[in-house]
């Protein structure tokens, strides 16, 4: 089974929460992997299995980016918040670089995370 990864800053948690609600059943269809937080809000509201992993700031990203290191993950959705700092921007950088370094779609915003699972409904 493909893995998706669902990262989320603060300020696009609700937008997050929504592209799940809308895509429900095309992530359903995929093991789903998140940062602790964005992971904790989507088990609760959408009733979806995903496996979490540290909260962002506690290393979450990181321990996300070894994955993709390890070609185990997918693609990466990731509704970063371009309006605030963050104390752990070179963990998110590094994240990002790894996507491009293996070729993995990532999406850092909601209309591409719209159109990369419009792709997955495509391929379905
Ligand atoms: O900070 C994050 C990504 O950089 C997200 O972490 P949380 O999902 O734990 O809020």
């Amino acid at each position: 089974m493909k893995t998706i990864a669902l990262i989320a800053h603060d300020r696009k948690k609700e937008e997050m929460l929504s592209l799940v609600l809308e895509n429900r059943d095309v992530l359903s269809q995929y093991d789903l992997i998140a940062t602790a937080t964005t992971g904790k809000i989507i088990k609760e509201n959408a009733e979806l299995v995903i496996t979490t992993y540290l909260s962002g700031p506690l290393g979450g990203d990181q321990q996300i980016g070894s994955r993709v290191a390890c070609q185990k993950v997918d693609m990466v959705i990731f509704l970063r918040d371009p309006l605030a700092a963050q104390p752990h921007e070179p963990d998110i950088t590094a994240l990002l670089r790894l996507c491009d370094v293996h070729n993995i779609p990532v999406a850092t915003n909601a209309s591409t995370a719209k159109l990369l699972l419009q792709s997955l409904r495509a391929k379905a």
